[in-house]
Protein backbone atom coordinates (compact mmCIF):
# COMPACT_ATOMS: atom_id res chain seq x y z
CA UNK A 1 0.00 0.00 0.00
CA UNK A 2 1.24 3.53 -0.84
CA UNK A 3 1.88 5.70 2.35
CA UNK A 4 1.62 9.43 2.38
CA UNK A 5 2.86 12.27 4.00
CA UNK A 6 0.37 14.73 5.77
CA UNK A 7 0.61 18.35 7.44
CA UNK A 8 -1.92 20.60 8.72
CA UNK A 9 -1.05 24.36 8.94
CA UNK A 10 -3.56 26.65 11.35
CA UNK A 11 -3.55 29.89 11.58
CA UNK A 12 -5.53 31.39 14.42
CA UNK A 13 -7.52 34.22 15.57
CA UNK A 14 -6.36 35.98 18.48
CA UNK A 15 -8.01 38.23 20.16
CA UNK A 16 -7.56 40.18 23.34
CA UNK A 17 -11.92 40.73 25.04
CA UNK A 18 -11.95 42.58 28.13
CA UNK A 19 -15.80 42.89 29.47
CA UNK A 20 -14.91 46.55 30.40
CA UNK A 21 -11.38 48.33 30.52
CA UNK A 22 -8.58 48.64 28.75
CA UNK A 23 -8.30 46.21 25.25
CA UNK A 24 -4.98 45.03 23.74
CA UNK A 25 -4.61 45.30 19.96
CA UNK A 26 -4.15 42.13 18.33
CA UNK A 27 -0.48 43.01 17.19
CA UNK A 28 0.65 43.80 20.69
CA UNK A 29 -1.01 40.63 22.03
CA UNK A 30 0.82 38.69 19.70
CA UNK A 31 3.47 39.40 20.64
CA UNK A 32 3.00 39.08 24.31
CA UNK A 33 2.22 35.71 23.24
CA UNK A 34 5.37 34.89 21.95
CA UNK A 35 7.71 35.75 24.53
CA UNK A 36 7.97 32.19 25.73
CA UNK A 37 8.70 31.47 22.44
CA UNK A 38 11.43 34.11 21.59
CA UNK A 39 13.12 33.27 25.32
CA UNK A 40 12.98 29.31 24.74
CA UNK A 41 13.88 29.79 20.80
CA UNK A 42 15.27 32.82 20.34
CA UNK A 43 12.80 33.29 17.11
CA UNK A 44 9.46 33.74 17.02
CA UNK A 45 10.03 31.27 14.06
CA UNK A 46 10.92 27.62 15.53
CA UNK A 47 10.47 23.97 15.28
CA UNK A 48 9.15 22.51 18.73
CA UNK A 49 10.06 19.18 20.22
CA UNK A 50 7.53 17.94 18.36
CA UNK A 51 9.00 18.84 15.31
CA UNK A 52 6.18 21.05 14.47
CA UNK A 53 6.66 24.61 13.16
CA UNK A 54 5.23 27.54 15.51
CA UNK A 55 5.37 30.70 14.42
CA UNK A 56 4.35 34.05 13.54
CA UNK A 57 4.02 35.73 10.14
CA UNK A 58 3.46 39.61 9.71
CA UNK A 59 0.33 40.68 11.80
CA UNK A 60 -0.91 38.79 14.11
CA UNK A 61 -2.19 35.53 13.58
CA UNK A 62 -0.01 32.57 15.57
CA UNK A 63 0.54 29.46 12.96
CA UNK A 64 1.37 25.75 13.75
CA UNK A 65 2.31 23.56 10.74
CA UNK A 66 1.79 19.67 12.33
CA UNK A 67 5.07 17.89 12.00
CA UNK A 68 4.56 14.90 9.06
CA UNK A 69 2.26 12.23 9.83
CA UNK A 70 1.55 9.45 7.72
CA UNK A 71 -1.64 8.69 9.37
CA UNK A 72 -5.10 10.95 9.46
CA UNK A 73 -5.56 9.46 13.06
CA UNK A 74 -1.68 10.60 13.76
CA UNK A 75 -2.75 14.06 11.83
CA UNK A 76 -5.68 15.02 14.26
CA UNK A 77 -3.15 14.15 17.54
CA UNK A 78 -0.85 16.57 16.40
CA UNK A 79 -2.99 19.07 15.39
CA UNK A 80 -4.57 18.94 18.32
CA UNK A 81 -1.72 19.01 20.49
CA UNK A 82 -0.66 22.38 18.61
CA UNK A 83 -4.26 23.48 20.26
CA UNK A 84 -3.06 22.75 23.14
CA UNK A 85 0.20 24.40 23.18
CA UNK A 86 -1.14 27.74 21.59
CA UNK A 87 -3.88 27.33 24.04
CA UNK A 88 -1.32 27.25 26.96
CA UNK A 89 0.75 30.25 25.62
CA UNK A 90 -2.86 32.16 25.84
CA UNK A 91 -2.68 31.22 29.62
CA UNK A 92 0.87 32.63 29.97
CA UNK A 93 -0.49 35.69 28.46
CA UNK A 94 -3.32 36.25 30.15
CA UNK A 95 -1.29 36.07 32.97
CA UNK A 96 0.88 38.64 32.03
CA UNK A 97 -1.63 40.83 30.61
CA UNK A 98 -3.21 40.99 34.15
CA UNK A 99 0.28 41.91 35.90
CA UNK A 100 0.01 44.85 33.23
CA UNK A 101 -3.40 45.90 34.56
CA UNK A 102 -5.21 44.25 31.76
CA UNK A 103 -8.55 41.96 32.03
CA UNK A 104 -6.85 38.72 31.59
CA UNK A 105 -9.22 37.77 28.95
CA UNK A 106 -7.07 35.92 26.05
CA UNK A 107 -9.14 33.97 23.60
CA UNK A 108 -7.40 31.94 20.40
CA UNK A 109 -10.25 31.01 17.47
CA UNK A 110 -9.52 28.21 15.35
CA UNK A 111 -11.75 29.62 12.86
CA UNK A 112 -10.76 31.29 8.85
CA UNK A 113 -12.63 34.78 9.18
CA UNK A 114 -12.63 37.47 11.78
CA UNK A 115 -15.21 40.19 12.71
CA UNK A 116 -13.32 42.30 10.20
CA UNK A 117 -14.01 39.74 7.52
CA UNK A 118 -10.35 38.76 7.01
CA UNK A 119 -9.44 35.88 6.35
CA UNK A 120 -6.46 33.15 7.50
CA UNK A 121 -6.07 29.78 6.27
CA UNK A 122 -5.95 26.06 7.50
CA UNK A 123 -3.45 24.83 4.74
CA UNK A 124 -3.71 20.82 3.99
CA UNK A 125 -0.48 19.15 2.58
CA UNK A 126 -0.39 15.87 0.88
CA UNK A 127 2.33 14.36 -0.37
CA UNK A 128 1.75 13.19 -4.39
CA UNK A 129 4.13 12.03 -7.12
CA UNK A 130 5.89 14.04 -8.95
CA UNK A 131 5.11 12.10 -12.14
CA UNK A 132 1.42 13.07 -11.38
CA UNK A 133 -0.13 15.75 -14.33
CA UNK A 134 -1.51 18.75 -12.85
CA UNK A 135 -4.31 19.76 -15.38
CA UNK A 136 -5.01 15.73 -14.65
CA UNK A 137 -4.68 15.96 -11.02
CA UNK A 138 -7.17 19.21 -11.36
CA UNK A 139 -9.85 17.91 -13.15
CA UNK A 140 -10.65 15.54 -10.31
CA UNK A 141 -9.63 17.96 -7.21
CA UNK A 142 -11.18 20.56 -7.81
CA UNK A 143 -15.24 19.14 -8.20
CA UNK A 144 -14.30 17.45 -5.61
CA UNK A 145 -12.83 20.34 -2.99
CA UNK A 146 -15.95 22.36 -4.82
CA UNK A 147 -18.18 20.18 -3.15
CA UNK A 148 -15.89 19.19 -0.10
CA UNK A 149 -18.07 21.90 2.52
CA UNK A 150 -21.10 19.18 2.70
CA UNK A 151 -18.77 16.70 4.64
CA UNK A 152 -16.74 18.92 5.99
CA UNK A 153 -17.35 22.79 5.99
CA UNK A 154 -17.08 24.45 9.52
CA UNK A 155 -20.36 26.16 8.74
CA UNK A 156 -21.13 29.98 10.28
CA UNK A 157 -23.34 32.46 10.61
CA UNK A 158 -22.51 35.62 7.90
CA UNK A 159 -24.40 39.38 7.93
CA UNK A 160 -23.18 40.02 4.38
CA UNK A 161 -24.66 42.12 1.71
CA UNK A 162 -26.96 39.07 0.88
CA UNK A 163 -28.63 39.19 3.74
CA UNK A 164 -27.80 37.63 7.17
CA UNK A 165 -27.91 33.47 6.75
CA UNK A 166 -26.35 30.03 7.51
CA UNK A 167 -23.26 29.17 5.22
CA UNK A 168 -21.52 25.50 4.88
CA UNK A 169 -18.09 27.08 4.07
CA UNK A 170 -17.39 30.24 5.74
CA UNK A 171 -13.95 30.23 3.75
CA UNK A 172 -15.52 29.53 0.27
CA UNK A 173 -15.97 33.45 -0.24
CA UNK A 174 -12.51 34.65 0.41
CA UNK A 175 -11.11 32.18 -2.25
CA UNK A 176 -10.67 33.65 -5.76
CA UNK A 177 -9.02 30.71 -8.27
CA UNK A 178 -8.81 27.14 -8.61
CA UNK A 179 -5.67 26.67 -8.50
CA UNK A 180 -2.56 29.35 -8.86
CA UNK A 181 0.78 29.42 -7.46
CA UNK A 182 0.19 32.27 -5.12
CA UNK A 183 -1.64 32.32 -1.83
CA UNK A 184 -2.20 35.73 -1.00
CA UNK A 185 -2.43 37.49 -4.16
CA UNK A 186 -5.55 35.59 -5.85
CA UNK A 187 -6.11 32.60 -2.93
CA UNK A 188 -6.60 30.44 -4.77
CA UNK A 189 -7.83 26.56 -3.75
CA UNK A 190 -4.72 24.50 -4.61
CA UNK A 191 -1.30 26.42 -4.40
CA UNK A 192 1.12 25.07 -7.06
CA UNK A 193 3.94 26.50 -5.32
CA UNK A 194 6.30 23.92 -5.93
CA UNK A 195 8.27 23.35 -2.38
CA UNK A 196 7.84 20.00 -2.42
CA UNK A 197 9.93 19.49 0.93
CA UNK A 198 11.53 16.04 -0.22
CA UNK A 199 13.19 14.62 -3.17
CA UNK A 200 12.03 16.70 -6.29
CA UNK A 201 12.40 14.35 -8.82
CA UNK A 202 9.80 11.67 -6.74
CA UNK A 203 7.53 13.90 -5.26
CA UNK A 204 5.21 16.70 -5.31
CA UNK A 205 3.51 18.48 -2.16
CA UNK A 206 -0.15 19.30 -2.90
CA UNK A 207 -1.27 22.08 -1.03
CA UNK A 208 -4.77 22.66 -0.40
CA UNK A 209 -5.75 26.38 0.57
CA UNK A 210 -9.49 25.73 0.49
CA UNK A 211 -10.73 24.19 3.31
CA UNK A 212 -11.71 25.80 6.60
CA UNK A 213 -10.42 24.72 9.58
CA UNK A 214 -11.70 21.83 11.92
CA UNK A 215 -12.97 21.62 15.10
CA UNK A 216 -14.62 18.08 15.35
CA UNK A 217 -12.36 15.06 14.80
CA UNK A 218 -14.74 13.85 12.69
CA UNK A 219 -14.28 16.45 10.57
CA UNK A 220 -10.59 16.27 10.22
CA UNK A 221 -10.70 12.83 9.74
CA UNK A 222 -13.19 13.12 6.78
CA UNK A 223 -11.81 16.53 5.22
CA UNK A 224 -8.24 14.61 4.80
CA UNK A 225 -9.40 11.13 4.66
CA UNK A 226 -11.45 11.35 1.34
CA UNK A 227 -8.74 13.83 0.14
CA UNK A 228 -6.59 11.45 0.32
CA UNK A 229 -8.87 8.50 -0.97
CA UNK A 230 -9.21 11.04 -3.93
CA UNK A 231 -5.97 11.15 -4.63
CA UNK A 232 -5.46 7.62 -4.41
CA UNK A 233 -7.46 7.70 -7.28
CA UNK A 234 -6.08 9.74 -9.62
CA UNK A 235 -2.21 8.35 -8.92
CA UNK A 236 -3.65 5.01 -9.85
CA UNK A 237 -4.52 6.25 -13.11
CA UNK A 238 -8.04 5.28 -12.72
CA UNK A 239 -10.77 6.06 -15.38
CA UNK A 240 -12.78 8.56 -13.67
CA UNK A 241 -15.86 10.22 -15.34
CA UNK A 242 -15.43 13.88 -16.71
CA UNK A 243 -17.14 15.95 -13.39
CA UNK A 244 -15.07 19.23 -13.90
CA UNK A 245 -17.41 22.05 -13.27
CA UNK A 246 -18.02 24.76 -15.61
CA UNK A 247 -17.54 27.90 -13.11
CA UNK A 248 -15.49 26.13 -9.90
CA UNK A 249 -15.71 29.04 -7.23
CA UNK A 250 -19.30 30.44 -8.44
CA UNK A 251 -19.98 26.56 -7.80
CA UNK A 252 -18.32 26.58 -4.43
CA UNK A 253 -19.89 29.54 -3.22
CA UNK A 254 -23.56 28.09 -4.20
CA UNK A 255 -22.71 24.52 -2.51
CA UNK A 256 -21.36 27.12 0.85
CA UNK A 257 -24.85 29.12 0.79
CA UNK A 258 -27.61 26.46 -0.62
CA UNK A 259 -27.62 24.35 2.69
CA UNK A 260 -31.19 23.53 2.46
CA UNK A 261 -32.08 23.93 -1.22
CA UNK A 262 -29.00 22.95 -3.29
CA UNK A 263 -29.02 24.14 -6.75
CA UNK A 264 -27.39 22.00 -9.10
CA UNK A 265 -24.11 22.80 -10.23
CA UNK A 266 -23.39 23.54 -13.91
CA UNK A 267 -20.87 21.01 -15.27
CA UNK A 268 -18.43 21.92 -17.54
CA UNK A 269 -19.55 19.38 -20.14
CA UNK A 270 -23.31 21.19 -19.97
CA UNK A 271 -25.36 18.70 -17.69
CA UNK A 272 -25.86 19.57 -14.24
CA UNK A 273 -25.55 17.78 -11.00
CA UNK A 274 -25.66 18.22 -7.16
CA UNK A 275 -22.74 18.61 -4.58
CA UNK A 276 -24.20 15.47 -3.35
CA UNK A 277 -24.46 13.92 -6.51
CA UNK A 278 -21.01 14.50 -7.08
CA UNK A 279 -19.84 13.42 -3.39
CA UNK A 280 -21.83 10.40 -4.40
CA UNK A 281 -19.94 9.70 -7.17
CA UNK A 282 -15.87 10.18 -6.18
CA UNK A 283 -17.19 7.87 -2.79
CA UNK A 284 -18.61 5.13 -5.19
CA UNK A 285 -14.85 5.18 -7.15
CA UNK A 286 -13.33 5.29 -4.07
CA UNK A 287 -15.22 2.36 -2.62
CA UNK A 288 -15.19 0.17 -6.10
CA UNK A 289 -11.47 0.94 -6.46
CA UNK A 290 -10.73 0.05 -2.19
CA UNK A 291 -12.42 -3.10 -2.76
CA UNK A 292 -10.33 -4.17 -5.86
CA UNK A 293 -7.17 -2.91 -4.99
CA UNK A 294 -7.20 -3.17 -0.92
CA UNK A 295 -7.17 -0.47 1.48
CA UNK A 296 -5.69 0.11 5.26
CA UNK A 297 -8.15 -0.10 8.20
CA UNK A 298 -7.85 3.71 8.81
CA UNK A 299 -9.00 3.95 4.62
CA UNK A 300 -12.24 1.43 5.37
CA UNK A 301 -12.86 3.53 8.52
CA UNK A 302 -13.16 6.99 5.95
CA UNK A 303 -15.12 4.94 3.59
CA UNK A 304 -17.95 3.73 6.26
CA UNK A 305 -18.35 7.69 7.70
CA UNK A 306 -18.25 9.30 4.22
CA UNK A 307 -21.16 6.68 2.94
CA UNK A 308 -22.89 7.69 6.20
CA UNK A 309 -22.74 11.11 6.36
CA UNK A 310 -23.66 11.46 2.09
CA UNK A 311 -26.74 8.96 3.46
CA UNK A 312 -27.78 10.93 6.42
CA UNK A 313 -27.84 14.19 3.65
CA UNK A 314 -29.62 12.11 1.10
CA UNK A 315 -32.32 10.66 3.38
CA UNK A 316 -32.71 14.22 5.44
CA UNK A 317 -31.35 11.51 8.82
CA UNK A 318 -28.76 12.31 11.51
CA UNK A 319 -27.06 8.98 12.46
CA UNK A 320 -23.39 10.61 12.34
CA UNK A 321 -24.05 13.93 10.77
CA UNK A 322 -24.21 16.60 13.90
CA UNK A 323 -21.54 14.35 15.95
CA UNK A 324 -19.05 14.31 13.14
CA UNK A 325 -19.37 17.58 10.54
CA UNK A 326 -18.98 20.80 12.11
CA UNK A 327 -21.69 22.76 10.25
CA UNK A 328 -23.99 20.03 11.37
CA UNK A 329 -23.37 20.56 15.35
CA UNK A 330 -23.17 24.44 14.70
CA UNK A 331 -26.14 24.63 13.04
CA UNK A 332 -28.31 22.19 15.87
CA UNK A 333 -26.95 24.49 18.67
CA UNK A 334 -27.58 27.34 16.76
CA UNK A 335 -30.84 26.13 15.85
CA UNK A 336 -32.22 25.27 19.31
CA UNK A 337 -30.13 28.67 20.80
CA UNK A 338 -32.68 30.77 18.34
CA UNK A 339 -35.29 28.91 18.81
CA UNK A 340 -35.23 29.11 22.90
CA UNK A 341 -34.44 33.05 22.95
CA UNK A 342 -36.55 33.69 19.85
CA UNK A 343 -33.22 35.00 17.95
CA UNK A 344 -34.26 36.28 14.57
CA UNK A 345 -31.64 34.73 11.86
CA UNK A 346 -29.09 38.14 11.77
CA UNK A 347 -29.11 38.17 15.63
CA UNK A 348 -25.47 39.16 16.92
CA UNK A 349 -25.94 36.73 19.59
CA UNK A 350 -25.91 33.94 17.05
CA UNK A 351 -22.83 35.19 15.35
CA UNK A 352 -21.37 34.83 19.18
CA UNK A 353 -22.40 31.40 19.51
CA UNK A 354 -20.66 30.62 16.18
CA UNK A 355 -17.24 32.22 17.22
CA UNK A 356 -17.56 30.17 20.80
CA UNK A 357 -17.77 27.41 19.04
CA UNK A 358 -13.88 28.28 17.75
CA UNK A 359 -12.98 29.11 20.95
CA UNK A 360 -9.70 26.40 21.44
CA UNK A 361 -9.95 26.59 25.36
CA UNK A 362 -10.88 23.26 26.79
CA UNK A 363 -14.13 23.57 28.86
CA UNK A 364 -14.97 27.32 27.44
CA UNK A 365 -15.08 26.46 23.68
CA UNK A 366 -18.44 24.92 22.92
CA UNK A 367 -16.99 22.11 20.05
CA UNK A 368 -15.09 21.06 22.82
CA UNK A 369 -17.81 21.05 25.40
CA UNK A 370 -19.87 19.10 22.73
CA UNK A 371 -16.96 16.67 22.68
CA UNK A 372 -16.41 16.54 26.39
CA UNK A 373 -20.27 15.37 26.47
CA UNK A 374 -19.87 12.64 24.03
CA UNK A 375 -21.95 15.02 21.38
CA UNK A 376 -18.75 15.34 19.11
CA UNK A 377 -17.32 12.15 17.97
CA UNK A 378 -13.58 11.56 18.90
CA UNK A 379 -11.00 9.29 17.07
CA UNK A 380 -8.11 9.59 19.01
CA UNK A 381 -7.67 9.24 22.82
CA UNK A 382 -6.80 11.92 25.02
CA UNK A 383 -3.73 10.11 26.28
CA UNK A 384 -1.96 10.12 22.66
CA UNK A 385 -3.06 14.22 21.87
CA UNK A 386 -1.13 15.34 25.01
CA UNK A 387 1.75 12.69 24.28
CA UNK A 388 1.27 14.99 20.95
CA UNK A 389 2.50 17.50 22.57
CA UNK A 390 5.69 16.70 23.26
CA UNK A 391 6.30 13.69 20.67
CA UNK A 392 6.67 13.86 17.07
CA UNK A 393 5.21 11.26 14.82
CA UNK A 394 7.15 7.96 15.40
CA UNK A 395 6.92 6.71 11.82
CA UNK A 396 8.26 9.77 9.52
CA UNK A 397 11.48 11.42 9.64
CA UNK A 398 9.67 14.08 12.14
CA UNK A 399 10.60 11.66 14.38
CA UNK A 400 14.42 12.08 13.66
CA UNK A 401 13.86 15.93 14.06
CA UNK A 402 12.24 15.91 17.46
CA UNK A 403 15.53 13.99 18.47
CA UNK A 404 18.08 16.34 16.93
CA UNK A 405 15.81 19.18 18.11
CA UNK A 406 15.57 17.38 22.17
CA UNK A 407 19.00 16.22 22.06
CA UNK A 408 20.47 19.56 20.82
CA UNK A 409 18.45 21.77 23.31
CA UNK A 410 19.61 19.76 26.51
CA UNK A 411 23.29 20.20 25.32
CA UNK A 412 22.41 24.17 24.31
CA UNK A 413 23.93 23.20 20.85
CA UNK A 414 22.42 25.87 18.60
CA UNK A 415 21.07 24.12 15.35
CA UNK A 416 19.34 25.20 12.39
CA UNK A 417 16.28 23.58 10.89
CA UNK A 418 13.76 23.38 8.40
CA UNK A 419 11.04 20.39 7.20
CA UNK A 420 14.15 18.75 4.96
CA UNK A 421 17.48 20.14 6.61
CA UNK A 422 18.98 19.64 10.00
CA UNK A 423 22.37 21.70 11.24
CA UNK A 424 24.37 22.19 14.21
CA UNK A 425 25.31 25.88 13.61
CA UNK A 426 28.99 25.41 15.13
CA UNK A 427 30.25 22.52 12.89
CA UNK A 428 29.14 23.30 9.20
CA UNK A 429 30.11 20.22 7.94
CA UNK A 430 27.40 18.46 9.86
CA UNK A 431 24.22 19.38 7.57
CA UNK A 432 22.22 16.30 7.30
CA UNK A 433 19.37 17.20 4.24
CA UNK A 434 16.17 14.26 4.83
CA UNK A 435 15.01 14.50 1.55
CA UNK A 436 12.68 10.83 1.93
CA UNK A 437 10.21 12.25 4.45
CA UNK A 438 9.59 8.39 5.32
CA UNK A 439 12.82 8.22 6.61
CA UNK A 440 13.36 7.14 10.65
CA UNK A 441 16.63 5.19 10.83
CA UNK A 442 18.82 7.23 13.15
CA UNK A 443 21.68 6.30 10.99
CA UNK A 444 20.29 9.09 8.86
CA UNK A 445 20.97 11.42 11.33
CA UNK A 446 24.04 9.72 13.53
CA UNK A 447 26.71 12.36 12.36
CA UNK A 448 24.73 14.75 13.26
CA UNK A 449 23.72 13.57 17.11
CA UNK A 450 27.93 13.02 17.46
CA UNK A 451 28.16 16.75 16.63
CA UNK A 452 25.91 17.05 19.30
CA UNK A 453 26.94 15.10 21.87
CA UNK A 454 31.31 16.33 21.40
CA UNK A 455 29.30 19.98 21.63
CA UNK A 456 27.50 19.59 24.22
CA UNK A 457 30.60 17.73 26.49
CA UNK A 458 32.69 20.38 25.49
CA UNK A 459 30.47 22.73 27.05
N1 LIG B 1 7.02 16.31 1.74
C1 LIG B 1 5.92 16.72 2.34
N2 LIG B 1 4.70 16.36 1.88
C2 LIG B 1 3.58 16.80 2.46
N3 LIG B 1 3.57 17.60 3.53
C3 LIG B 1 4.75 18.01 4.01
C4 LIG B 1 5.98 17.57 3.46
N4 LIG B 1 6.98 18.13 4.17
C5 LIG B 1 6.41 18.87 5.12
N5 LIG B 1 5.06 18.81 5.04
C6 LIG B 1 4.07 19.51 5.84
O1 LIG B 1 3.85 20.76 5.21
C7 LIG B 1 3.56 21.77 6.19
C8 LIG B 1 4.48 22.94 5.94
O2 LIG B 1 4.14 23.98 6.79
P1 LIG B 1 4.69 25.46 6.61
O3 LIG B 1 3.86 26.36 7.44
O4 LIG B 1 6.15 25.50 6.83
O5 LIG B 1 4.28 25.70 5.11
P2 LIG B 1 4.92 26.30 3.84
O6 LIG B 1 3.87 26.25 2.84
O7 LIG B 1 6.21 25.60 3.54
O8 LIG B 1 5.33 27.73 4.23
P3 LIG B 1 4.54 29.07 4.65
O9 LIG B 1 3.33 28.68 5.42
O10 LIG B 1 5.57 29.76 5.46
O11 LIG B 1 4.22 29.74 3.36
C9 LIG B 1 3.74 21.10 7.54
O12 LIG B 1 2.49 20.77 8.09
C10 LIG B 1 4.54 19.84 7.22
O13 LIG B 1 4.29 18.75 8.09
MG1 LIG C 1 2.50 27.81 6.79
Amino acid sequence: MQRRIFGLETEFGLAHMPSRGPRMLPEELARVLFRPVIAWGRSSNVFLDNAARLYLDVGSHPEYATAECDSVRQLIAQDRAGERIVHRLAQDAAAALEADGYEPRVYLFKNNVDSAGNSYGSHENYLIKRSLEMTRLSSWLVPFLVTRPLIAGSGGVTAGEHGSGFVLSPRAEHLWEPVSGSTTRSRPMINTRDEPHADASLYRRLHVISGDSSMAQGTTFLKIGTASLVLRLIEAGERLPDVSVANPLRSLRDVSVAVDSPAPLGLADGRTATALELQRTFYAHAAAFCEREGATDEERDVLTLWDAVLTDLEEGTDTVLSTHVDWAAKRSLLTAYAAKNALEPGDARLRQLDLAYHDIAPGRGLASILEASGRLATFVPEAEIEAAVEQPPSTTRAALRGAFLKAARAGEVLTTVDWVNLRVNADPHSQVALKDPFETAPAAVAPLMESVSRLSTAS
